[in-house]
């Protein structure tokens, strides 16, 4: 039984509260084409969940769905009670904070620390507030000595932690990240992974990388043909070797699921009780 049907058949008792509700969502985009074909899916606030899926599984357009980049042709997406509209897309902005896969979709001021202040001030934040959030969100991805400097003279692993910062300065409760470990080397995958296990927001992470999705979720929903057809703990997901095959999904050579899930709970230890 996956977590949607249990939320279906438990509706006479009293629900959690809920950071995400996803209800019969439909997408198509303007040429027609069917991306989203019913997505149910409800996340807890604090929960950290990888999408997985195969290459134009829907993923990306599901994560556009969260703060409104794209509206549902069908169904609704709410955050925190709201549904995402063009009414409410000044709020749900403020709550849902995106994370693109090229940071150069989101740094595109002379420097990085206007980029950072960027977020906070279109919303209205002034001042001192302003310059905290600003150094804060720096100081949060390492990025502070860099803050003055242009992010086009930025590695690509620094504008990435540095598009990280500027999302993180709007302080959003729920942060949705676009393949955030592609392209970084290992020690700048592990510090990005230090840094978002140190958050305490709600997390849809999207990810091709089964190991990078262990280390930081503790849930995976499979995204297919624009459906969910596995939502379940990460650890039984990665031990369905048939179900991951059917999604053109693998660990890496050399990897099963009982090797990820020691090194997982030996680095995560708190994560069982999540
Ligand atoms: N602007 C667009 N117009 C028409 N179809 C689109 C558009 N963008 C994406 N699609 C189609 O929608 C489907 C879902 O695409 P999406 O980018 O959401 O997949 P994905 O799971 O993120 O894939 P990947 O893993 O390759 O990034 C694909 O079939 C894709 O070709």
């Amino acid at each position: 039984m996956t977590r949607t049907d249990v939320r279906a058949a438990d509706t006479a008792h009293p629900v959690a509260p809920v950071a995400v509700d996803i209800t019969d969502l439909h997408y198509a985009y303007p040429d027609g084409h069917v991306a989203l074909d019913g997505i149910d899916l409800s996340v807890a606030p604090g929960e950290r969940i990888a999408l997985l899926g195969p290459n134009g599984a829907g993923k990306t357009t599901l994560m556009l769905q969260l703060n409104g980049v794209l509206l549902p042709t069908a169904g609704s997406v709410s955050i925190h009670g709201r549904q995402v509209a063009k009414d409410s897309l000044r709020q749900v902005r403020r709550q849902v904070g995106l994370v693109f896969q090229d940071p150069d979709d989101q740094l595109f001021m002379p420097t990085l620390i206007e980029d950072v202040a960027f977020g906070p001030a279109n919303f209205g934040v002034t001042g001192d507030e302003l310059v905290a959030r600003v150094e804060a969100a720096l100081a949060t991805v390492s990025m502070t000595e860099h803050a003055r400097r242009s992010p086009h003279h930025l590695s690509g692993g620094q504008r990435r932690r540095g598009a990280l910062a500027s999302v993180l300065a709007c302080r959003p409760d729920i942060l949705v990240l676009d393949e955030p470990s592609a392209n970084l080397d290992p020690v700048a995958r592990r510090e990005l992974a230090d840094t978002l296990l140190g958050l305490d927001t709600t997390m849809l992470v999207v990810t091709h990388d089964l190991l990078y999705a262990a280390q930081l979720c503790d849930r995976a929903v499979i995204v297919d043909a624009g459906r969910i057809v596995a939502d379940d703990a990460i650890d039984d997901i990665l031990a369905d070797a048939e179900l991951l095959a059917a999604h053109r999904l693998e660990l890496p050579w050399g990897f099963d699921a009982d090797t990820v899930r020691r090194a997982r709970t030996a680095r995560r230890p708190s994560s069982a009780a999540r």
